[in-house]
């Protein structure tokens, strides 16, 4: 990409002086999906785009999935991965190898990421400072395991941090009130996150355009009438289940919008938040 580029960083500079203005001082939770973060060059300009935020006085916060990188771990010790409605069943040996690769491998790659591209970053996961309070998820069908929902977020830690320079990453893992380890869908820890810092954005990226319809077209904007029946007629399904409910859950706590965007287009953070270009999906109340 040349500096000439219609999406280069100078040329999306000159549009953004507003939206910074706007966004200044004020927190954007990034949920980075585990399937939009497979390709080096696309890794190398969310991290850009992350550091950029944070040099213009906007507080980026990111949590990071890595569903797929945990997938294969497990497929090389000879586990197969099933997931109902979205959430990834979780026995003790998975809950092991999630902490491994979320905790260990994605978050300390995503951090060094930032680093490298001139950011302060700090990888945490939902355990560290007991950020994040979890108990077991209830099915009706299937015993999910160690798959966790919030009770509740302290995000003191974060509040630190983004006052001090640092950024953000955490691994969506959660803490019972006995220890025991939780295993949580990165939407849904984003979406909380988003509530609980009262973020003025939430931008989840992930590899496809954005909410698509039946024909497979991208779905611009989204109220929560249309998820409803989207949900109900099927067009909406696995891991875009956790998303919308994440992004309606954050809007009914008092978030403007959430937005379902294509990681796989360069800056697409930057694009979302700071032009006037929409990259994805927006839901709206
Ligand atoms: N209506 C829809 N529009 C777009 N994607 C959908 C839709 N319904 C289900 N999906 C699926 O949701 C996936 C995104 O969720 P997921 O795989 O969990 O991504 P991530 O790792 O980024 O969180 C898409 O790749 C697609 O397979
Ligand atoms: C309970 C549950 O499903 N947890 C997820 C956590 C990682 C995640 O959410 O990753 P993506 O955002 O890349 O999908 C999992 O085990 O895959």
């Amino acid at each position: 990409m040349t500096t000439n580029s219609p999406n280069s960083t100078a040329a999306i500079l000159m549009e953004a002086l507003p939206y910074i203005q706007k966004y200044s001082g004020k927190t954007i939770v990034v949920k980075y999906g585990g399937n939009a973060m497979t390709d080096p060059a696309l890794q190398q300009s969310f991290a850009r785009d992350i550091v950029l935020l944070k040099q213009v006085g906007i507080n980026p916060v990111v949590i990071h999935g890595g569903g797929p990188q945990i997938g294969n771990l497990l497929k090389q010790i000879g586990k197969e991965s099933h997931f109902v409605d979205g959430m990834r069943v979780t026995d003790a040996e998975t809950m092991d190898v999630v902490q491994m690769v979320l905790g260990g491998l994605v978050n300390k790659q995503i951090v060094n990421m930032i680093n490298q591209a001139g950011g302060r970053a700090i990888g945490l996961t939902g355990k560290d400072g007991n950020m994040i309070i979890a108990q077991k998820m209830e099915h009706p069908d299937v015993d999910l395991g160690h798959v966790g929902e919030v009770i509740e977020i302290d995000a003191s830690v974060v509040k630190m941090l983004e006052e001090d320079r640092f950024i953000p990453v955490i691994a969506p893992i959660g803490v019972g009130r006995d220890g025991t380890s939780y295993n949580i869908n990165a939407d849904i820890v984003a979406g909380k996150m988003a509530e609980v810092l009262n973020a003025e954005r939430l931008l989840l990226l992930t590899n496809t355009p954005g909410v698509l319809d039946k024909q497979g077209v991208l779905i611009e904007a989204l109220s929560q009438a249309d998820i409803q029946n989207l949900i109900a007629d099927g067009t909406i399904q696995g891991g875009m289940l956790p998303k919308l409910a994440c992004a309606t859950d954050a809007i009914s706590a008092g978030a403007k919008s959430a937005s379902i965007i294509d990681g796989r287009v360069p800056h697409a953070v930057l694009l979302e938040l700071l032009t006037d270009q929409g990259v994805g999906t927006m839901v709206t109340p």
